[in-house]
């Protein structure tokens, strides 16, 4: 396993990730009285990736994100961030974390909200945190509680990035923005990654959206990671057949068939590959990402496949590794 690239002397006095996993996770499992809400997760997340946390209603998203920042204590495995245990000093101080309800003091005007950000944390970006409020035209003076749903949003924003994560953690941030900001945020989000090497986790069910900006990608069902791994190097593991997708599921071994396509979009058979497409077979296309996702999410019980870029070894590697960052 991959524990290298740790740099330090990026002038903040943490490390700053290259290669090292922003988050690994090891028979990660979070069981409530009514059943297991996660179940046996094991995955790796290298920094520096945008990654898409993609599922239906209820597969455990929330769930993992909470683990990841100690708001949740696992019932099995483990996970850390950085190499360092969720809600150890390290891991708060490089998390951000932002969820629907965004919670904000409704009596602060926008700019003691960035006041309280600037006092607690120390990586704190004032002209990071202020651009976000002035690129939505919300009154630095106005009262949290006056603001529009999607002006809150804005604000919750400029608070997480004002922070200077090393990870930005976002569960369905923007479900209440129009379509106008959702883009420019999210243009903002990539940019400010791309700058500043940040690993972004971000769950949302706008599968086009998450195309947009991804480049790594998690998918969850039924408490169970199905996918994980690169988009390239997932797209590259499956093929869109050209061959009638209304009838019963055709054998097309040695691949699996995941889903055949109806209805809306490309017609055709999604295959999981095993080995290259035989000459004479159909004519095969690599799926789009949200081909992909749809597939996964209409086959919650298709079996795993973690690819290498996400692939972990046992727990004594997370648990050797939190040493090596210890004592580098
Ligand atoms: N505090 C809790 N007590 C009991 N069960 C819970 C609790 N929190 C979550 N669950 C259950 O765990 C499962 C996973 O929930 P979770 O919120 O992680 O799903 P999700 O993928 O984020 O869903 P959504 O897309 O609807 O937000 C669900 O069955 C949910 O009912």
């Amino acid at each position: 396993m991959d524990h290298a690239g740790t740099q330090h002397g990026n002038g903040t006095g943490f490390a700053h990730p290259v290669r090292e996993a922003a988050i690994e996770a090891q028979g990660l499992g979070k069981r409530y009285r009514r059943g297991w809400a996660l179940r046996d997760v094991s995955f790796r997340l290298p920094a520096g990736r945008v990654c898409g946390l993609v599922g239906p209603n209820g597969a455990g998203k929330s769930t993992l994100m909470g683990l990841a920042t100690h708001m949740i204590r696992p019932t099995t495995g483990a996970l850390r961030v950085f190499g360092a245990a969720p809600g150890s000093t390290d891991a708060v101080l490089r998390t951000s974390f932002l969820t629907q309800e965004k919670p904000l003091f409704r009596r602060f005007t926008v700019a003691e909200t960035l006041r309280l950000g600037r006092e607690f944390n120390p990586r704190w970006d004032q002209e990071v945190a202020e651009g976000i409020v002035r690129a939505g035209q919300v009154p630095m003076h106005a009262k949290v509680g006056t603001l529009s749903g999607g002006q809150r949003t804005r604000v919750a924003f400029a608070l997480a990035f004002g922070k200077r994560p090393d990870l930005l953690i976002l569960d369905e941030p923007m479900a209440d923005l129009d379509p106008l900001v959702r883009r420019e945020l999210m243009t903002t989000l990539t940019a400010e990654a791309a700058q500043h090497g940040t690993t972004v986790l971000v769950s949302s069910h706008m599968l086009a959206e998450l195309e947009y900006i991804c480049d790594y990608l998690l998918v969850i069902a039924n408490g169970g990671l199905r996918l994980a791994g690169e988009v390239d190097e997932l797209r590259a593991a499956h093929a869109l057949l050209d061959v009638p997708g209304t009838g019963p599921s055709p054998a097309l071994p040695p691949h699996r068939v995941i889903e055949s396509r109806r209805g809306e979009g490309r017609p055709g058979v999604l295959v999981r590959l095993d080995g290259p497409m035989g000459y004479g077979g159909p004519a095969a296309e690599p799926p789009t990402l949200e081909e992909l996702l749809l597939g996964y999410l209409r086959a919650p019980d298709a079996p795993p496949l973690i690819a290498p870029s996400a692939r972990v070894g046992d727990i004594h590697d997370i648990i050797t590794g939190d040493r090596k960052a210890v004592t580098a």
